[in-house]
């Protein structure tokens, strides 16, 4: 039965806090639904504006209500898929969203609005083919569960019993296609739109989309309406791949009972394809092998799938065939998921146990927590508890990432989803911390996660001295989503104030120092990457420092040790006596090497961080011709015979550019840094010496030649003590030009260390 209605072309935009605060008897409404909602303030708005052209845009969550003077319906929605963009008006933004209806569409079917020309029809979503809709919070209480007439995408609000509920993630090496493979997911069961799909969906920040990588984990819960017509609940939770942020991985998996693990069909099993089922398995997760790319001339299914049961030990007999390019296989995948990965269990009549996965900072409503409820069952109007921090808030808003956020009346155990609680600081609500309920409190809070720790620290200092404030500002935004970033204020001669910084790794130094540059319009400097080193003083202190030129004199100095990480190279077995040449120039210990199969051999070197954090990983991929893999472990300090070495610019210590070094290859450091200074300091007017030293000894030194204005060029003739005089003048000049004059050290100057390594050794 179809319920359309042709009808006024007003779309209305308000803010929801605005319209949740009246109440519908006030302003002449009724409403279908608790909710209040502000009939006239919605009528008279100025935001409204007439809809033009023939967009389509399909109405989660909504709710009806009545003017009682007129015969005209009201559709709210809390979310508007589809963009009518005609009139500058987009109606994708965060906003309740009112369509004026002149007959009652029945609040038991999912609607879409379709725009046409000057007019806007009602109608059943199942009508509307080929474009999922959704149901509303509305439709999950009228859902009865039911699997008749209803396809993938509509309804993923509606409840299902624990049993028919999946959390699974999905692991893979980097560029094996976890995130492609998720776009498809996502698509075939109707949860995005056709129209609105975008390669990487999961990834929204834009630099996950430049570089084509996943940097922040994400959830989506799906419908999957199984072959036997069974309605099921699927969690999804992307998980990024780089080795920086396996701790991002660990967290997603703490979420789920099940992941798939995605190998490319062509390249095979790669090091953080390892390091990530080692996760998941000790996790107990059950793991259901995928190969993917089969689409691909090069790919060898049967090749990797011996090689998974090799290596790993999993068995792939059932390993599912896949393109998630071509779409081939995706089918196979839901099935296998829905079969193989068990449900969580049903502990709803427990005392509330909700595990926290990820946080962010909105402005709006502060911070919003996502979790995974454990035990028990949380709703709008609860009291919660954060048992790590003790804090207390009362729920404004639960709801289902699918993958926007949307509104439900309560989660229960098993499901995942977000609460907004107007939490004002993320300290409050720290990841890895266990929500309960205030009035039943849970006797034990879930095991967490371990803290991520930065590996990798730089200096960020404004290029405008002005800027400090912005800058501070900026990385206090950035960490409120971003817990493993910290930073400390620092001061330094030559660049002035600034922050010191810690990373997971250089690729998340990376990514901060350009969100840093493109988000908060900022200009900076960053330092050479350094590593956490412990000095044992004199004194019996223990000093951790991570700050070159902030190491203890050398004076005050017993020992230092610097952090020593476990690596795992996999390569092909051409380009093992390379790799193990790179591994030795960095002082790396061979520990084992081992084939894992007849041509892939793994290579494990206990090797100090600080000679990875450079060039390593760039050598690992032109020695090996971009076949190797990498995956490392910090196991602890270990003391090592370091100096530091400072670097005088026209006399003067420049602090950044001072790095800790090996006593054994300072020199070639040094040697090669001053000439590195050299070729990338501009000229000046006056001569620059450029010194390595350690301590007070110079041990390379180089000399920018100066500019030189011909002083002599209007002096005709033979005059020698005119010559004479004005060459004295100049020579003066440049004297004193050099006690004041400031050399200007260009950013690449500060990164030259990082390029030294090939020089150097
Ligand atoms: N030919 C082919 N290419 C694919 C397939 N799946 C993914 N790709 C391509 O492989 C590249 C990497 O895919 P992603 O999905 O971004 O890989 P990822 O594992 O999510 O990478 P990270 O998010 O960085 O960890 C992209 O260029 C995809 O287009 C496939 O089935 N066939």
């Amino acid at each position: 039965m179809a319920v359309s209605a042709s009808c006024t072309t007003l779309l209305c935009n308000f803010h929801s806090s605005t319209v949740a605060s009246l109440s519908p008897s006030l302003c002449g409404a009724e409403s279908s639904s608790s909710r209040p909602y502000s009939l006239n303030s919605c009528l008279t708005s100025s935001s409204a504006v007439a809809c033009a052209g023939s967009r389509r845009a399909s109405i989660v969550d909504h709710c009806f209500c009545r003017s009682r003077s007129k015969n005209r319906w009201l559709l709210a929605s809390s979310e508007v898929f589809g963009a009518f963009t005609e009139g500058g008006f987009c109606l994708r933004e965060w906003n309740l969203r009112w369509v004026v209806v002149q007959k009652r569409p029945n609040p038991n079917l999912g609607f879409k609005i379709r725009a046409t020309g000057s007019t806007i029809e009602a109608k059943p979503a199942n009508n509307m083919p080929n474009e999922p809709s959704s149901s509303s919070s509305s439709s999950s209480e009228n859902n009865n569960g039911t699997a008749e007439g209803v396809d993938n995408g509509k309804d993923r609000l509606a409840k299902v019993p624990v049993a028919n509920i999946r959390n699974f993630s999905i692991i893979a090496h980097i560029d094996h296609g976890k995130s492609t493979l998720a776009d498809k997911l996502l698509q075939s069961t109707g949860t995005v739109l056709a129209r609105d799909m975008k390669e990487q969906f999961l990834d929204n920040m834009d630099l996950e989309r430049e570089r084509g990588i996943t940097i922040k984990l994400q959830a989506a819960r799906m419908r999957y309406v199984d072959k036997t017509g069974e309605p099921y609940c699927l969690n999804l939770i992307d998980t990024p791949g780089h080795v920086d942020f396996s701790y991002e991985v660990s967290r997603s998996l703490a979420a789920c009972e099940g992941a798939l693990l995605v190998v490319d069909a062509s390249q095979g099993v790669e090091a953080q394809t390892l390091a990530n089922v080692y996760l998941a398995l000790e996790s107990n997760l059950e793991i259901i092998p995928v190969l993917n790319k089969i689409d691909l001339p090069g790919a060898d299914p049967e090749r990797i799938r011996k090689e998974i049961e090799e290596i790993i030990g999993l068995d792939c007999s059932e390993a599912i065939l896949c393109s998630a390019k071509e779409g081939i296989g995706i089918v196979e995948i839901l099935e296998s998921i829905v079969k193989k990965v068990p449900p969580p269990k049903d502990t709803t009549k427990e005392p509330l146990r909700a595990l926290i996965f990820d946080s962010y900072y909105d402005q709006y409503r502060g911070v919003i927590v996502y979790f995974r409820v454990m035990d028990g069952k949380v709703k709008e109007g609860d009291v919660v508890q954060f048992m790590a921090s003790g804090k207390e808030y009362e729920v404004g808003e639960v709801g289902v990432l699918s993958p926007v956020q949307m509104p439900v009346k309560e989660l229960f155990a098993g499901e995942v989803g977000y609460l907004a609680a107007s939490i004002r600081s993320v300290a409050d609500a720290r990841v890895g911390d266990t929500i309960t309920l205030s009035r039943v409190k849970a006797e034990k809070a879930l095991p967490g996660y371990q803290e991520a720790t930065p590996m990798v620290f730089c200096g960020l200092f404004p290029v405008d001295a002005d800027q400090f404030a912005e800058l501070r500002e900026a990385l206090e935004r950035l960490q409120l989503n971003d817990a493993a970033l910290q930073f400390e204020p620092e001061t330094s001669s030559a660049m002035g104030f600034g922050f010191r910084c810690g990373f997971l790794g250089l690729l998340h130094m990376d990514i901060v120092q350009e969100r840093l540059e493109r988000e908060y319009n900022l200009n900076l400097i960053t330092t050479a990457p350094s590593v956490v080193y412990r000095v044992h003083c004199v004194d019996g202190s223990v000093v951790e420092c991570s700050n070159p030129s902030a190491l203890p004199e050398a004076g005050k100095r017993k020992e230092i040790e610097e952090p020593y990480v476990r690596i795992e190279l996999l390569t092909p077995k051409d380009y093992i006596g390379s790799l193990m040449e790179l591994a030795q120039e960095r002082r790396g210990e061979f520990k084992e090497m081992k084939f894992i199969t007849e041509n892939r051999a793994s290579l494990v070197y206990s090797l100090p961080l600080g000679e990875m954090v450079g060039d390593f990983f760039d050598q690992l991929k032109s020695r090996s011709k971009g076949y190797a893999s990498m995956e490392y472990s910090v196991t602890g300090y270990k003391e090592s015979k370091l100096v530091r070495l400072d670097i005088l610019i026209n006399e003067e210590i420049v602090d950044p550019l001072a790095v800790i070094v090996h006593r054994d290859k300072a020199y070639g450091v040094g040697r090669a840094l001053t000439q590195k200074l050299k070729k990338l300091i501009p000229r000046q007017l006056f001569k620059i010496p450029i010194q390595a030293c350690i301590g007070s000894k110079v041990i390379a030194s180089e000399a920018i030649t100066p500019m030189r204005k011909d002083v002599l060029a209007k002096c005709y003739g033979g005059d020698i003590t005119r010559k004479k005089k004005l060459l004295k003048k100049q020579a003066e000049g440049k004297k004193r030009m050099k006690s004041v004059g400031r050399v200007e050290v260009p950013q690449d100057a500060f990164m030259a260390i990082l390029r030294l390594e090939k020089e150097v050794v």
